[in-house]
C-alpha cells in the first residue's frame, strides 16, 4: 500500500500565558491509503494535537505533514473531521447540516438535485434517512454522532479524522456505532485516523494502533500491527487469542511501561 499521510519529525510547541509548552516532539508516522489507524495514550499526551495537525487546524512548530504528497497547510475537505461533540448547527435540520458541507465541496460543479442526492445518500449510509427533517435537538446523542459522520463522509474525504467520536455515548450505542463504522469503512475503503481512550475500540477497529508516550514532549512510543482479519465480529473476537494478545500489548504499554504520571 502507498504512503498516504506522512508525518516527518513533527514538533508542536504552544505559546501560553505561562511560557512555552512542548506538546509533541519527533513524531514520525506514515499511514497508507485505506488504513484505519487509532491514536491512543493517556489524557493530555497530545492525541488531539496530532489529529489537529493532520486536519490542518494547527501547524507544526517544525517538521512536515503531507497528505497525498501535498503539504498540509490548512484545513481542507479532503480531510474531514468528526469531533466528540458532533458540532451540528442547531437551527438547521439534519438534512441541511449535511447539505451545507456537500454544497461547500461540490456546489461549484453539481446541480442542486445532485447535491440533494448526495446528502440523502450520506444520511442513508449511516441509517439516518428517516431523521432528515429533524433538528439536532430532536434526536439522541448517538443519532447526532451519526449525522456528524454522514456530514464528514458526504464530502468524500480522502481521510476521515475522528476525535473520540463515540466518547460521549453510552456503551451500547457506542458498540452499535463502532460496528456501523466498521461496515461503512469496509464499503467505502476510507482512510481513517481516530483518537480514542478505549483499548477495545482501538483493537476492534484498527489496522494499526499508535501508542503515545506521556507529555510534555510526547511522541510515538510504539505502533502495534493488529493483524486481525476483516470483517470483524466483536462477539467472536472476544475469545480470539490474537485479539486478547493485541489488547494485552496495548494495556501493557499504557499501564505498565507508560502509566499516567498523575496515577503513578
Ligand atoms: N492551544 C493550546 N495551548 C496550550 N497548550 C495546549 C493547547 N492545546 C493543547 N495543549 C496542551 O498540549 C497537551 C496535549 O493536549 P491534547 O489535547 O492534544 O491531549 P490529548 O491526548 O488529546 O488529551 P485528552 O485525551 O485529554 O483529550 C496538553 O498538555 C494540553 O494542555
Amino acid at each position: 500500500m502507498s504512503e498516504f499521510i506522512e508525518i516527518q519529525q513533527a514538533e508542536m510547541v504552544f505559546s501560553t500565558g505561562r511560557g512555552r509548552f512542548h506538546a509533541l516532539a519527533d513524531v514520525n508516522l506514515t499511514i497508507a491509503k485505506g488504513e484505519f489507524v487509532t491514536l491512543i495514550g493517556h489524557s493530555g499526551c497530545g492525541k488531539s494535537t496530532l489529529l489537529n495537525l493532520i486536519a490542518g487546524l494547527l501547524l507544526p512548530t517544525s517538521g512536515t505533514l503531507l497528505c497525498d504528497n501535498r503539504e498540509i497547510a490548512k484545513p481542507g475537505p479532503e480531510r474531514a473531521v468528526v469531533f466528540q461533540n458532533h458540532s451540528l448547527l442547531p437551527w438547521l435540520s439534519c438534512f441541511d447540516n449535511v447539505m451545507l458541507a456537500v454544497e461547500r465541496v461540490f456546489g461549484g460543479s453539481e446541480s442542486k438535485s445532485q447535491l440533494r442526492q448526495r446528502t440523502l445518500a450520506a444520511l442513508e449510509l449511516v441509517g439516518m434517512g428517516h431523521a432528515a427533517g429533524k433538528r439536532p435537538a430532536e434526536i439522541s446523542g448517538g443519532m447526532k454522532q451519526r449525522i456528524g459522520i454522514a456530514r464528514a463522509l458526504a464530502m468524500e474525504p480522502k481521510v476521515l479524522l475522528m476525535d473520540e467520536p463515540f466518547g460521549a455515548l453510552d456503551a451500547l450505542t457506542r458498540a452499535k456505532l463502532q460496528d456501523e463504522l466498521l461496515a461503512i469503512v469496509a464499503r467505502t475503503g476510507s482512510t481513517v485516523v481516530m483518537v480514542t481512550h478505549d483499548v477495545d475500540e482501538a483493537v476492534l477497529l484498527s489496522d494499526r494502533i499508535v501508542m503515545m508516550t506521556n507529555g510534555p514532549a510526547a511522541t510515538i512510543g510504539e505502533v502495534l500491527d493488529v493483524g486481525l482479519p476483516r470483517p470483524r465480529d466483536r462477539v467472536q473476537l472476544a475469545e480470539d487469542p490474537r485479539y486478547i494478545a493485541a489488547r494485552k500489548a496495548v494495556i501493557d504499554f499504557l499501564y505498565t511501561r507508560h502509566s499516567h504520571p498523575a496515577a503513578a
